[in-house]
């Protein structure tokens, strides 16, 4: 990862993330970008070509930086900004059979346009949202992009189930869940939970999670593939 505030990337390095770091299951860089300026005052960034509020990141130092960081084994080049694709669980999982990413952390109006085509010349490069709003700069971003792809590397999640029934890997969101006590402030888990018949709670756990994607995101039920719903589930 390439930022002019490294700091702001150190969570990467605690709880799951780093336990799988230091089993070795993954390896993080953290590049300071002023590392690249030749100036006494570390200038990376100028004012925008046609005028308008704001600075711009310097293509020489991102070009620079980019350069070294790229060198060396084929790698993906992700860039968040506003203006990206969306960073979605079907992205998380392209990426996370990805060997190297490289991830450019853009601040101020972003980066000079012709970092990211001089890039394209010799890696893919992505330039991704993760949501529709802004932020101040990319490393927020960049901590949701490695956390959502890190948990699906092979050996990470203590039960590899996990990631396999995530919301979203079947297209809709997750029901609700509960845990002990039995009552709660007056509140009971849903009697079927506590029935023991597994064909019952999967069926009472599809239609939650159905009746929660209608109400919530109404968009992911149109985007499921045809044959998505069972007869059961259009019953519903
Ligand atoms: O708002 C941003 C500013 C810089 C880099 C990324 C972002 C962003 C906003 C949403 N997804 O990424």
């Amino acid at each position: 990862m390439v930022s002019i505030f490294p700091s702001y990337l150190a969570p990467l390095r605690e709880a799951l993330l780093g336990r799988a770091i230091s089993r070795g299951l993954l390896e993080l860089t953290v590049h300071d970008l002023r590392a690249w300026t030749h100036d006494v005052h570390q200038a990376v960034d100028d004012s925008p070509y046609g005028g308008g509020p704001g600075m711009v990141m310097r293509p020489q130092v991102w070009g620079d930086a980019l350069d070294d960081v790229l060198a060396g084994p084929p790698a993906r080049l992700v860039v968040p900004t506003p203006a990206g694709r969306p960073f979605t669980q079907a992205l998380a999982r392209e990426f996370s059979a990805e060997e190297r990413l490289v991830f450019a952390c853009g601040r101020y109006e972003g980066i000079d346009q012709r970092v990211l085509d001089d890039a394209a010349r010799r890696v893919t490069v992505d330039e991704v949202s993760i949501g529709d709003y802004v932020l101040v700069g990319g490393e927020v971003a960049v901590l949701a992009i490695v956390e959502a792809v890190v948990r699906l590397l092979p050996g990470v999640l203590g039960n590899p189930r996990s990631a396999a029934e995530d919301s979203f890997s079947d297209g809709l969101l997750e029901g609700p869940a509960y845990t002990r006590p039995e009552v709660w402030r007056g509140l009971a888990v849903p009697d079927v939970l506590r029935s023991g018949n597994h064909a019952l709670i999967d069926r009472w756990r599809r239609d939650r999670s159905l009746e929660r994607t209608h109400r919530r995101r109404p968009d992911l039920l149109e985007a499921l593939p045809a044959d998505a719903l069972d007869r059961a589930d259009r019953a519903l």
